[in-house]
């Protein structure tokens, strides 16, 4: 089966503000397959965001290629839906005006539109909130407006990058088990950075480690934790072991250069 996503020989080198060279990336590869929920983790600074920005056509290799189905994303990639850590709605429109969104921009008549923004309202559990602006809503729910949004632009992968790191543990528990319905529904590709140890075990179907910077694959680590995943995983042996594999793998990385992931 071909790869939806890949990355070929990746390396991505930035000037900063100093005129000095920052390999963020350096010669990576990487094929990720349709339906799979990919967790990227690493200590700050990896180069976990770059290779986001990458697929998602933000920013261009500066040697290698990154390919959707076989083709260099060259170009901002409307196929690839990106969710940031700030909720990003807009203010002034109402829950439905923002899911809505994307959907009058691809010229989608109006019955279609509402058809299509009242499912996804429902898929993130925000019926009865339509006609809310997003100051009225608390953070958890303003990040299931942007995943509906998201969800309702239907992209074929799914970009997060660390989408639940502002919440509070409580809300950030639901958005998890939230996001594991979404995937398990939709069917959708993922890529997924976190910080957490815990959420990327939860979460992942596939785990990437990656090495101080400049950022490399350390590890690739399939998730055999049993699927449909709950919260109670965690307190079963399997995982505990997993947990501690994935730890020591980070833990080198982190002692040589700060920033533990969250254990
Ligand atoms: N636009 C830029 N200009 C200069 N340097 C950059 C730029 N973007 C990223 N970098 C540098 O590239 C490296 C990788 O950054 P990146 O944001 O991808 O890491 P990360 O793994 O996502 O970090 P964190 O976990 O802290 O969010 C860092 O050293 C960063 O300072």
């Amino acid at each position: 089966m071909s790869p939806i996503l890949a990355a070929r020989k990746v390396t991505k080198t930035f000037t900063n503000a100093k005129e000095q060279h920052v390999v963020a990336v350096d010669d990576l590869s990487l094929d990720i397959h349709e339906g799979e929920f990919i967790c990227l983790l690493g200590a700050s600074g990896c180069g976990k965001s770059t290779i986001l920005n990458m697929f998602a056509g933000f920013i261009q290799p500066t040697s290698g290629e990154v390919l959707l189905h076989g083709q260099a994303i060259v170009k901002v990639e409307p196929r690839c839906g990106m969710i940031f850590q700030s909720y990003a709605l807009f203010p002034w429109k109402t829950v439905r005006g923002n899911v809505e969104f994307g959907l009058r921009m691809k010229g989608m008549s109006r019955a279609e539109r509402r058809e299509r923004v009242a499912d996804f309202i429902a898929m993130v559990n925000l019926r009865g909130f339509e006609d809310h602006y997003p100051a009225e809503l608390s953070g958890g729910m303003q990040q299931r407006v942007t995943i509906a949004r998201m969800l309702a632009a239907d992209p074929e992968v799914l970009l997060m990058d660390e989408p639940f790191a502002a919440l509070d543990a409580m809300t950030r528990q639901v958005m998890q088990e939230e996001l594991l319905r979404i995937h398990q529904q939709s069917g959708k590709t993922i890529v997924f950075i976190t910080h957490s140890i815990d959420e990327a075990l939860l979460l992942s179907s596939r785990l990437i480690v990656m090495s101080a910077r400049p950022g490399r694959i350390k590890a690739v680590i399939p998730n055999e934790l049993p699927v449909p995943r709950h919260i109670a995983v965690q307190f079963s042996p399997q995982y505990g072991e997993l947990k501690s594999t994935v730890w020591s793998l980070i833990e080198s990385e982190v002692r040589r250069h700060g920033a533990a992931p969250d254990r």
